[in-house]
């Protein structure tokens, strides 16, 4: 298992946030967590970056502590893009990307290092933008930006915090597809957390739902989205049906507890 997360439990001060987390992924899957607002989504995947120490429990990436790893090893290992970034300083696009091989760079850029970033900059439809300042982006153009530095890691796990947030509809798609292309083409483990219930049933080989600092359910996304637990996670009766891409979920009201 590439990926196993054993009793992980985490508060800020004396509020317990994650209780005695379990999951276990391989590489090549794209999973999925999902839940209401505060369910502990982001903490979950900043415990896994290590940026947030557990209280208890571990976290092994290729059967290592990843808490035990040094920074530049990890980042060797593992690509983090949180829910929203800001560049400290001004810097053009290219320059953001390359950022991402600094874990590799000893002397000075090779050539190996130009050509995975150009990569991702055509594959991201960035190419055009490379000497541009982020702050000369929308929104959602600086996301995709963030993403292809993640990638030029070359990392084993992804982690994506709601990456398709700012992003319209057809880019939330490129993304998504390219994420998915590389976790089936490269065997990378991606992470993410998402929002929309059915672009996680569409691109995800598997589906954490948390409610309230724990996994309340996993496994496919059909046997995950069930009008029950959506009623008992969410709040909200939901007509769930097959899809010709994964499942359609109508939000038909809430449910008063
Ligand atoms: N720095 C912090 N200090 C104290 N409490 C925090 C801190 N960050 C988050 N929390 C609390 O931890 C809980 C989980 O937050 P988290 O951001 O992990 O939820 P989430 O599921 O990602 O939510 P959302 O869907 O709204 O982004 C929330 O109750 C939040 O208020």
């Amino acid at each position: 298992m590439f990926l196993r997360i054993e009793g992980l439990s985490f508060g800020y001060r004396s509020n317990s946030i994650l209780r005695d987390i379990h999951m276990n992924m391989e590489k090549g899957q794209v999973v999925s967590i999902v839940g209401p607002n505060g369910a502990g989504k982001t903490t979950l995947l900043k415990s896994i970056a290590s940026i947030l120490p557990p209280k208890k429990g571990t976290v092994w990436l290729g059967g290592k502590d990843v808490y035990s790893l040094k920074s530049r090893d990890l980042a060797k290992i593992q690509g983090y893009v949180p829910q929203h970034t800001a560049s400290g300083f001004p810097l053009t696009v290219m320059e953001t990307v390359m950022l991402g091989r600094k874990p590799y760079i000893r002397w000075g850029v090779s050539s190996e290092d130009l050509h995975i970033v150009g990569t991702l900059l055509s594959d991201l439809h960035l190419d055009r933008y490379t000497t541009r300042y982020l702050d000369e982006l929308s929104g959602g153009e600086r996301q995709k930006v963030w993403i292809a530095r993640a990638l030029a890691q070359q990392p084993d796990l992804l982690l994506l915090d709601e990456p398709t947030s700012a992003l319209d509809i057809r880019h939330q798609l490129e993304v998504l597809e390219l994420v998915r292309k590389l976790s089936k083409h490269s065997g990378i483990l991606v992470i993410l957390i998402l929002h929309d219930l059915e672009l996680a049933a569409r691109y995800s080989d598997e589906i954490y739902m948390l409610k309230d600092g724990e996994v309340f359910a996993s496994g496919r996304p059909e046997e995950v989205f069930t009008r029950t637990n959506m009623e008992r996670v969410y709040g909200v009766k939901v007509e769930v049906a097959s899809a010709k891409y994964g499942l359609k979920m109508t939000a038909v009201e809430p449910v008063w507890t």
